[in-house]
C-alpha cells in the first residue's frame, strides 16, 4: 500500500496500489503510518514520497470516496496532509505519470516537488462535481495567484511539467531516474528552514484583485458552463484563500460537503464511469458476443473515401493516432482543400511527422492495401451501395468496410458487398477530429470480430466508442428527430426561434435546436426529408396536407426556408450571412460544367431531374464532365441566409431575423394558429421529454442496450450538459420517470397527433413495475 525504505538518512515512501495508485483509506493510513515512523526515527533526516508502477497517485479512489468508506478515507486524507504539512524534516515529492487531485494536493502539502519531463498534473475535481478538497483550492492560489488557480481548478485542466515548473509548481524537472535524483536532492536539502517551503505560510499574490477576478469569472462560467455548481463553488473556495489558511480550509471543507452531496456529483460521476463503461460491449441480440470473447483485428491503416468536412476530421484523428491513412476524394479541388486543413491542423498540433503517413490519390486502386477503409462521401444511399461495391472488389478480402452515414441503413449498404460481415458503421462527429464520440453500428452480418475491430479503432484515436443497432438514424440522430419536430411546433404555436434556443441554452446546452441547425445546414435534415419523400424540392408532395405525413403532425417551416434558400450558416471558414443576399436566389443555385465553365442554374436542371441527390449522382458518374457539385453546394450555403437567424459579416453571434419572424407570423396566420404565451419550462419539456421518450423506444427495441450507452451518446456527441448526467440519467435520478410519464400523458393528451409525445410501453412498464433503467443492459454497473 506505501512501501517504507531507507537510504541513508531518507526515508522513501513508495504508494503501491495497482494500476493508478488511487488513495483509498487503507492507502492514507499507510501513509499516516509511514510518515510517523519517518517522523519518529532520528536517523532519518529527509522523506521522499513517490508512486510505484506507472503512475504518482491519481487522487482518491472515487469508489471509496463515494460509498461507506467516504469518511474515513477523508479523515485519513486530512491527517496525511496535516502530517505532511508540519513535518520538521523536509519532504519531497517525486512526480511521474499523472498527478491528480487529492494526488497533487498531497505534493502542493510538501515542501519539494521534482517532476520528469512528461509528468501531468491537475486538479479535475470540477469534472467530478466536486472541487479540490484536501487544501487543493487554498494552496494553489498561494503558489500562481488567484486568476490561474480559478482558470486551472475551474477547468480541471493538464498542467505539463515544464509549465508546471514555470508556474513554480514543481521546483526541478528530472531527466534521469526520478527515485535516485529525489533522494539525492532530499539529501541536498537536509536541515534547510522548511517555513518558507510550506505553501500554506504564503499569501495569495494577487489577493488586492480578487474580487474583481471572481466577478470576472463567474460571468464567463455562468455563459459557458450553465447550471453546473461545481465550477462556481470551486471559485467560492479560492476566494477564500486570501484568508488565514485555517480558516481557507474551512470554507473548503464546507464546501466540499455541500457539493459531495449533491445530485450534480452523482451525475458526474456517473458521467465518469460510463465513459469507461462503453468499452465493455456486448452484442444485444446475443450476449456471448462481447469485449471478452470477441477478438479484434489489427488496423494499422486506413482508407477514407471523401475529403469533406468529416473525411478531413476523420482523416485527422487517424494520423493523430499514428496510423497510415490513404484519403481517396474524387474532386480535386475538394481534396486540396482537405490537404490544406489536415496540414494546418496537425501543424497546430505540432505533429507535422504525422503528414508522413498520408497518402492522397483520386485513384480508388491505392486501397487495395489498407486493413480498413471509413468511407464520408455524400449522405446518399444508391452512391454509398455504388462506392461499397467498388471497395468489395478494390479491396483485401478481409478489410473491414465502414460507412460514416449519419442514419442510412447499414444492412441496405451491407448487400451491396460480398462480405456484409466486414460492413459497419462508424458514425463521427463534427468536428470529427474534435468531438469525442463514435457511435458503432452493427448490421444484421456485421461480425463480432468487426464490432470488436471498430470498437477497439475507437479506443486507438481517443473517442469514446458506444455500439448500437441499426435504425434510420441509429441512436443519437433518431433522438434529436422528436426533439426537433417539438421545436418546430413550439414555433407554431407562438414562440420565437430564439426562444427556443434560449430555454434549452439555459437548461445547458451551449447551442439551441436553432442556431445548432443554422451552424450544420439547414439542407441536411431537408435532403434526408426528400430521400424520405416527406418532401420535394419544389414543396410538399402532390395531394399531400400542409401540416400532415403519413397521417402524423408535419411543420413545414424548415422545408418552405430550404425553399427561399435559407439553408443554414455552414462551418467553413470566413462563412457569414449577409442580409443583402437574402433575396437573391436564382445566383446562388448553380452547377458549373468544368468542360466549358458553362453555368447552369440548378433550379431549371431540377425541373428536368428527379432529385437534387439524384441529380448530382448522375454527374459524380458522367465521364463527360467533372462536377463542382460539392463547392457548388457549400457555395449556395455560404451565400444563402440562415434557417432562423442572421449573422452580422464576421460574426457568429445569431440575431432575430425579421424577415423569418413575419415568415413563421403568416404561416401561424394562413394554417390558423392562436399565438400563446409559452413558458421556459414547457419549451424544455416538450423538446426534452420527446427525446427522452424515444430513447425509451431505442432501448426497447434493443438498439441500445444500456441506459449509459445512450448518456454517454448524448453527453458526448450532441453536447448534453454534463452536470445533469445524460438525458437517461437526468430523468431517473432527477425528473423521475413517474414525472415524465405524467407529463408525457398531459402533453400527449393536448397534442394526440404529435406521436413522439406518446409515452413509450417500457416507461410506462417500468412506472408500473418500479423498474429502474440502471437495471437494464448488460454488464454489470459499478453505480
Ligand atoms: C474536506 C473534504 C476532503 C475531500 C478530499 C477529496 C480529495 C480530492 O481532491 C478528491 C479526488 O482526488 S477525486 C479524484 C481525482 N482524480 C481523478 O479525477 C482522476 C480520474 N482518473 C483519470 O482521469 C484517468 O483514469 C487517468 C488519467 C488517471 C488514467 O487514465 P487511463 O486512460 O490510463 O485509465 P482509465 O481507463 O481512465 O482508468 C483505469 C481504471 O481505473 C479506474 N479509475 C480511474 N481513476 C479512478 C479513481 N480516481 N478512482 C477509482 N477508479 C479509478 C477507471 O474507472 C478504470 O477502471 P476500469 O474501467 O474498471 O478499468
Ligand atoms: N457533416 C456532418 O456534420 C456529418 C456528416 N456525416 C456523414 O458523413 C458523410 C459525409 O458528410 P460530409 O463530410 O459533411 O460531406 P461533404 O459534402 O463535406 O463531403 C463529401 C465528400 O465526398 C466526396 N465524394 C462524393 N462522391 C465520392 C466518391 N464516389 N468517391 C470519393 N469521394 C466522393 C465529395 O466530393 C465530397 O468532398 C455523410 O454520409 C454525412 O451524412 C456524419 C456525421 C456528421
Amino acid at each position: 500500500m506505501a512501501e517504507y525504505s531507507t537510504y541513508g538518512s531518507v526515508a522513501v515512501l513508495q504508494v503501491n496500489n495497482p494500476p493508478l495508485n488511487t488513495f483509498t483509506r487503507h492507502v492514507l493510513q499507510a501513509l499516516v503510518s509511514g510518515l510517523e515512523r519517518a517522523q519518529r526515527d532520528p536517523a532519518v533526516r529527509s522523506i521522499v514520497i513517490a508512486g510505484k508502477g506507472p503512475t504518482f497517485p491519481a487522487g482518491a479512489d472515487l469508489e471509496e470516496l463515494l460509498g461507506t468508506a467516504a469518511a474515513p478515507l477523508l479523515s485519513n486524507l486530512r491527517m496525511v496532509d496535516k502530517h505532511v504539512d508540519t513535518c520538521q524534516k523536509p519532504i519531497v515529492c517525486a512526480i511521474h505519470g499523472t498527478a491528480l487531485g487529492g494526488g497533487f494536493e498531497l505534493a502542493l502539502a510538501s515542501h519539494y516537488r521534482l517532476a520528469v519531463p512528461s509528468a501531468t498534473l491537475s486538479l479535475p475535481e470540477v469534472h467530478l462535481g466536486m472541487l479540490p478538497g484536501a487544501g487543493g483550492t487554498q494552496r494553489l492560489p498561494r503558489v500562481v495567484g488567484v486568476k490561474s488557480a480559478i482558470q486551472l481548478i475551474t477547468s480541471g485542466q493538464d498542467i505539463k511539467a515544464q509549465q508546471a515548473l514555470t508556474l513554480g509548481l514543481v521546483d526541478k524537472i528530472v531527466q534521469g531516474d526520478l527515485l535516485k535524483e529525489a533522494v539525492s536532492f532530499a539529501r541536498s536539502v537536509e536541515g534547510r528552514p522548511l517555513e518558507d517551503r510550506r505553501i500554506s505560510q504564503r499569501t495569495v499574490p494577487d489577493a488586492d484583485k480578487v474580487d474583481e477576478v471572481v466577478e470576472a469569472t463567474r460571468k464567463t462560467i455562468l455563459r459557458k458552463a450553465r447550471g453546473a455548481i461545481a465550477p462556481l463553488t470551486c471559485v467560492q473556495a479560492i476566494q477564500a484563500s486570501v484568508l488565514p489558511f485555517a480558516a481557507g480550509m474551512a470554507r473548503e471543507a464546507d464546501l466540499m460537503t455541500y457539493l459531495m452531496t449533491s445530485w450534480q456529483a452523482a451525475a458526474q460521476q456517473y458521467v465518469f464511469f460510463s465513459e469507461r463503461e462503453v468499452r465493455q460491449w456486448s452484442h444485444p441480440r446475443d450476449k456471448h458476443i462481447n469485449f471478452r470473447t470477441a477478438k479484434p483485428t489489427v488496423i494499422k491503416s486506413v482508407g477514407v473515401v471523401g475529403a469533406g468536412t468529416m473525411g478531413a476530421g476523420i482523416t485527422i484523428s487517424l494520423l493523430q493516432a499514428g496510423l497510415k491513412v490513404v484519403l481517396l476524394e474524387v474532386n480535386k479541388k475538394q481534396l486540396d482543400k482537405a490537404i490544406a486543413v489536415i496540414q494546418k491542423t496537425l501543424r497546430q498540433k505540432s505533429a507535422s511527422q504525422k503528414m508522413s503517413q498520408l497518402t492522397t490519390t483520386m485513384d480508388y486502386s491505392q486501397l487495395s492495401d489498407v486493413d480498413m477503409v471509413i468511407e464520408a462521401v455524400f449522405e446518399n444511399l444508391r452512391l454509398k451501395k455504388e462506392v461499397f461495391r467498388k471497395l468489395d472488389v478494390i479491396t483485401k478480402p478481409q478489410a473491414v468496410l465502414a460507412s460514416n452515414t449519419s442514419g442510412l441503413d447499414i444492412d441496405k449498404i451491407a448487400a451491396a458487398t460480398k462480405r456484409p460481415d466486414k460492413v459497419v458503421g462508424t458514425h463521427f462527429f463534427s468536428p470529427a477530429n474534435v468531438m469525442r464520440l463514435l457511435e458503432n453500428i452493427y448490421g444484421k452480418k456485421t461480425s463480432a470480430e468487426t464490432v470488436a475491430t471498430v470498437m477497439q479503432l475507437a479506443t486507438t484515436i481517443g473517442k469514446v466508442g458506444v455500439l448500437v443497432g441499426n435504425c434510420a438514424g441509429f441512436v443519437g440522430n433518431r433522438m434529436l428527430g422528436p426533439y426537433r419536430s417539438e421545436a418546430l411546433f413550439l414555433l407554431e404555436e407562438g414562440v420565437d426561434p430564439q426562444d427556443v434556443d434560449r430555454a434549452i441554452e439555459e437548461f445547458g446546452f451551449p447551442m439551441g435546436p436553432f442556431r445548432m441547425t443554422d451552424l450544420a445546414g439547414n439542407d441536411i435534415g431537408w435532403r434526408r426529408r426528400i430521400e424520405a419523400r416527406l418532401t420535394t424540392e419544389h414543396g410538399p408532395p402532390p395531394d399531400t396536407p400542409a401540416l400532415y405525413r403519413r397521417g402524423d403532425r408535419y411543420c413545414p417551416l424548415p422545408d418552405m426556408l430550404c425553399l427561399q434558400g435559407r439553408l443554414g450558416q455552414k462551418t467553413g471558414a470566413g462563412c457569414m450571412m449577409l442580409q443583402e443576399a437574402k433575396d437573391d436566389l436564382t445566383e446562388n443555385i448553380y452547377i458549373r460544367f468544368r468542360t466549358d465553365g458553362s453555368v447552369f442554374d440548378l433550379r431549371r436542371l431540377l425541373a428536368h431531374t428527379k432529385t437534387l441527390e439524384e441529380l448530382i449522382l448522375d454527374l459524380l458518374f458522367a465521364d463527360d464532365c467533372a462536377l463542382l457539385a460539392h463547392t457548388e453546394a457549400a457555395l449556395m450555403s455560404h451565400h444563402a441566409p440562415s434557417m432562423c437567424n442572421r449573422y452580422d459579416p464576421g460574426s457568429r453571434t445569431a440575431l432575430p431575423d425579421p424577415v423569418v419572424l413575419q415568415m413563421i407570423q403568416d404561416y401561424r396566420q394562413e394554417h390558423g394558429f392562436k399565438k400563446r404565451t409559452i413558458s421556459s419550462q414547457e419549451i424544455v419539456e416538450r423538446c426534452l421529454y420527446s427525446l427522452i421518450n424515444e430513447g425509451f423506444h431505442v432501448l426497447d427495441e434493443g438498439i441500445a442496450s444500456r441506459a449509459l450507452d445512450i448518456d454517454v451518446i448524448y453527453l458526448f456527441g450532441y453536447g448534453w450538459p454534463r452536470h445533469t448526467g445524460g438525458p437517461m440519467y437526468y430523468v431517473e435520478r432527477v425528473i423521475g420517470l413517474e414525472k415524465l410519464l405524467r407529463s408525457l400523458e398531459t402533453y400527449s393528451a393536448r397534442y394526440p397527433n404529435h406521436s413522439h409525445l406518446q409515452p413509450s410501453p417500457l416507461l410506462r412498464d417500468m412506472v408500473a413495475k418500479g423498474g429502474s433503467l440502471a437495471a437494464l443492459g448488460t454488464t454489470d454497473s459499478k453505480l
